[in-house]
């Protein structure tokens, strides 16, 4: 028998599938990923959000999520859903023992009943660990949108995370950089408490497409907090339309119309 890479699979009824990863943790990368999967199931597109961060899960908090999954007659997991995205998640599923974690993670990419999408987004773990290999060598993937803010620390990181999949041959559709202005609710002013054009000026050094840029606002992070995503909960707001512009450009390079 040959050995080698595990041969990659498509997920059953599932047109599209997408990563969003980050090289650091705590940098809007779950909160990019659910808005943009609601942004672009208003688009009426069928959409299901996989989260994959094993030791962090935090999608079933940002759909307001809690009860466990059922399974089907063959012991496929049926995804539970809000807001019109179907979701399944690590969160429903372990503990953090990480023998049990990477068994289920085999489980949520081979084993969920998602029925048929148009697009599936996998919230990756932050970093370029063995979750993000497996996921990267599994699964055929359209591609990935990694999140950086835009300070050094945070770039330096997003550069390796971008390098593990272009190594692994897995396009890459573009940065999106995340809180990097904060506009003063009081006189408009605003704070670029991170440095302005980091991610922009990264994504040029390394031939990648800048997807846009979501501000620093409380708004998105309470709206987050009480799993009622900005994108559902204010749709015609500032936030919500610079998720959406980001979410139909990854629709134009993904062949998802808008
Ligand atoms: N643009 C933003 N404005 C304000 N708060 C934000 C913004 N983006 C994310 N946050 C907040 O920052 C915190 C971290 O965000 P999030 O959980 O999405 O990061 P992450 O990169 O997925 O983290 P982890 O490494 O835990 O997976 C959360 O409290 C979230 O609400």
């Amino acid at each position: 028998m040959r050995r080698g890479l595990p041969t990659k699979k498509p997920i059953h009824g599932v047109k599209h599938i997408i990563a969003v990863a980050s090289g650091k943790g705590g940098v809007g990368k779950s909160t990019l990923a659910i808005n943009l999967a609601l942004a672009i199931a208003s688009f009426r597109h069928r959409v299901g959000i996989l989260d994959a961060d094993v030791f962090g899960p935090s999608i079933p908090r940002l759909l307001n999520l809690k009860a466990e999954p059922q399974t089907n007659e063959k012991g496929d997991l049926i995804p539970l859903a809000n807001f019109g995205v179907k979701a399944m998640s690590m969160g429903f599923l372990v503990g953090e023992d990480l023998p049990i974690v990477m068994k289920a993670l085999q489980q949520l990419l081979h084993q969920v009943q998602w029925g048929e999408l148009d697009l599936l987004v996998i919230d990756m773990p932050p970093g370029t660990g063995d979750t993000q290999l497996t996921i990267s060598q599994q699964i055929v993937l359209d591609g990935v949108v990694i999140v950086s803010t835009p300070q050094d620390i945070a770039l330096v990181d997003a550069r390796k995370g971008a390098n593990m999949f272009t190594k692994v041959n897995v396009p890459i559709l573009g940065i999106v950089q995340n809180m990097s202005v904060f506009v003063c609710p009081n006189c408009q002013h605003k704070v670029h408490i991170f440095g302005q054009n980091g991610v922009l000026k990264t994504s040029k050094e390394m031939g990648l497409d800048y997807l846009g840029d979501i501000p620093l606002d409380a708004d998105i992070c309470e709206l987050s907090d009480f799993g009622t995503p900005v994108v559902v909960t204010k749709p015609d707001s500032f936030n919500a339309q610079c998720y959406k512009e980001v979410a139909k450009k990854i629709m134009n390079k993904i062949n998802l119309k808008n």
